[in-house]
């Protein structure tokens, strides 16, 4: 009988019963290519199996695992795959589509309320001992509910996001995709609450713009100085996607100039966010370190998924959540 153990690079720590399940299947080593490149390169160089997440595996790294048949990301995101280096040598792709969306619908959330009530800015008033009166009219907030919410992206996540606005806050959606979602068969309690509407249009009337895109050659840079300035006076805009379909300088500018009234944002274009980058610091930022799912019952349930993914590609089964290359 032949040996049906393969070799498997894990890029990044996964939690135990879910290393254990690879290791009583193949053979396991662990590197971390921030940390320890060289022994990451001699893994890749046998790996048939990779997993983990946040680092970029390009066409080098490719290039250097010769025997690879799959990779599994412990994300739904793909932005950091060589899409095209991947389907050139038929490996799967696979990813965690699903058992993420409501977890980081609960982070935009999160970040949508702390902006508009000011949440962070007057906590630090409280700590700070500078609560000495009743707060006046320059610390007000803007309500939530019964404002109309645009989401730029309305897949998995964004109709998770709609589904807390529509139904929990008693506010109009409108959604910009390249495709209508057919809500009675996908998503029935949307009906009459969301709608695809011209992005124009949606931005014109948009309390709250949300961006829920994954990043793609399209969307890079998708939301730039042309699109903000089409955006409502005092709006807010909110990004849970990825931070580079944002031209950050542009949504600064809108900030100082007081067209917009705030941003909260988990992603950004250079991950962690450099000391200088202004986002850090302005006044009417909330920023925070990409955090979407990063709770315990989630982050085990992605890599629980991922591994699952992993090991069914290994024993030659269709993984169930693969990324289609060819498409992109
Ligand atoms: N902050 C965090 O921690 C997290 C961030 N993410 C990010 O969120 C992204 C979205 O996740 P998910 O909802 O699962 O993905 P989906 O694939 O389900 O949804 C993507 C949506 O974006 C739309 N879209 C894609 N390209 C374009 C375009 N060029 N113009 C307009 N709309 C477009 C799609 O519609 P259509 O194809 O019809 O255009 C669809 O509505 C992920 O790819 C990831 O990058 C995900 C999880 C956590
Ligand atoms: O950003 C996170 C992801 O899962 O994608």
């Amino acid at each position: 009988m032949s040996d049906a153990r393969k070799k498997v690079l894990v890029f990044r720590a996964l939690p135990p019963d879910q290393m254990a399940r690879l290791q009583a299947a193949h053979d396991v080593s662990f590197a971390d290519p921030k940390k320890d490149h060289a022994a990451f390169d001699a893994a890749l160089a046998e790996a048939q199996g990779l997993i983990g997440s946040s680092f970029p595996i390009d066409a080098g790294v490719i290039a250097a695992a010769p025997k690879l048949e799959v990779v599994s990301s412990v994300s739904v995101g793909v932005d950091n795959y060589d899409l095209a280096a991947l389907h050139a040598r038929n490996i799967v792709l696979a990813h965690t589509p699903g058992v993420l969306d409501e977890t980081v619908a609960d982070t935009v959330f999160a970040l949508l309320m702390a902006t508009s009530r000011r949440v962070v800015e007057l906590a630090a008033l409280v700590r700070e001992g500078r609560w000495d009166r009743n707060i006046g009219e320059d610390l007000f907030g803007f309500d939530v509910h019964g404002k109309t919410l645009g989401l730029l992206g309305f897949g998995r996540i964004g109709q998770a996001i709609a589904r807390r606005a529509a139904l929990g806050f008693g506010m109009p959606v409108l959604y910009h995709a390249r495709r209508p979602v057919d809500l009675a068969t996908q998503a029935p309690e949307l009906q009459g609450r969301a709608n695809h509407t011209p992005l124009p249009k949606l931005l014109a009337r948009a309390d709250f713009v949300v961006a829920m895109l994954p990043l793609t050659p399209q969307t890079r840079g998708m939301v730039d100085a042309a699109l903000l300035a089409q955006m409502k006076p005092g709006a807010i805009f909110i990004n849970g996607g990825r931070g580079a379909t944002v031209d950050e300088a542009a949504l600064l500018a809108a900030l100082d100039s007081g067209r917009l009234r705030a941003a909260g944002l988990d992603v950004f274009a250079r991950e962690p966010l450099p000391l200088d980058s202004r986002l850090r610091t302005h006044p009417q930022v909330t920023p925070l370190p990409h955090i979407g799912s990063a709770t315990h019952e989630t982050r085990h349930a992605m890599a629980a998924l991922a591994v699952s993914n992993l090991l069914d590609a290994l024993a030659g089964r269709r993984p169930a959540a693969v990324f289609d290359t060819a498409a992109s």
